[in-house]
């Protein structure tokens, strides 16, 4: 008690903040004060059972971190378990690996201890949203541009567990509920290159260099200083092929396409129950 409080005490982010050193039992979600959407409420469920029925505190000790809105509610559940007198102990061990910017702030905004991949590069377990999930758990991400270091964290887990909310269960392919198209990070010398390959020699629907507008004039620029094409295949039949298809184009960092990556996948409801794949 002694030793986390004194961490919590010593983190810029924390100091000031007493009440975040109340020790509590992890609350039932049913007790937490309601969120101002249904959707953000199937979010925090999902991400809620998601890291209760897959977190085994005694073991697991790297945890990954990803990025968007619904893994907000993993960093908060975390947290959560570092103020219960039954886990505080574990917690306090546990180190969090980000995907990147915004899972980083997530992690030390919520009391946890930040690690790096370089540090760390075999972890126990990460959670992390998707754009689409299919039925065989392949999935699509990169929407919030994060691609690159999702897949560095995800591929050095020993599990992924996806949360998530209804929208993003695919009814049959890939490319069917994400119509944004399939994100592709590139280096920027390359980028008008990889979009001519993407239309000649992929036959892509259409590739576009995501842009940042309104809130910046010009391209996105990733945490790794790339950029990114979104590219629309209409309905992936087969995500494992185009994704060594993109894979191999000069220019290419790493696709959206996430294969045999995930274990499990959770998808809260709007009804507050929650649906299990995996
Ligand atoms: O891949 C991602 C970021 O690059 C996100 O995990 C994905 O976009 C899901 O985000 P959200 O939880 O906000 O729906």
């Amino acid at each position: 008690m002694l030793r986390f409080c004194k961490r919590y005490s010593n983190n810029p982010i924390w100091r000031g903040f007493t009440t975040k050193t109340t020790m509590a039992p992890l609350p039932d979600y049913k007790d937490l004060p309601a969120l101002h959407s249904t959707l953000e409420e199937a979010k925090r469920i999902a991400a809620y059972r998601a890291v209760d029925e897959n977190l085994i505190p005694v073991q697991h000790r790297l945890i990954g971190v990803g990025s968007g809105s619904t893994v907000i509610y993993v960093a908060e559940r975390l947290g959560q378990y570092l103020l219960d007198p039954k886990f505080s102990i574990l917690a306090s061990q546990f180190v969090c690996i980000p995907t990147g910017f915004q899972s980083k702030e997530l992690i030390l905004t919520n009391g946890l201890t930040l690690g790096s991949i370089d540090q760390y590069p075999s972890i126990d377990i990460v959670f992390d949203g998707a754009d689409e999930v299919d039925s065989d758990l392949q999935l699509i991400k990169g929407g919030g541009g994060c691609l690159f270091q999702e897949k560095l964290v995800s591929t050095s887990a020993a599990k992924f567990v996806v949360v998530a909310d209804y929208r993003k269960r695919s009814p049959k392919y890939l490319g069917t509920n994400w119509v944004k198209g399939v994100p592709i990070e590139v280096v920027p010398s390359a980028y008008v290159r990889v979009l001519s390959d993407l239309r000649i020699r992929l036959k892509c629907k259409q590739a576009v260099l995501r842009q940042g507008a309104p809130a910046k004039a010009g391209p996105v620029v990733t945490d790794n200083c790339n950029f990114i094409i979104d590219a629309h295949f209409g309905e992936i039949e087969d995500p494992a092929k185009l994704h060594a298809q993109i894979k191999m184009l000069v220019g290419v960092v790493e696709t959206g396409l996430f294969i045999n990556n995930a274990a499990r996948a959770y998808f809260g409801n709007p009804d507050g129950s929650v649906d299990v794949l995996g």
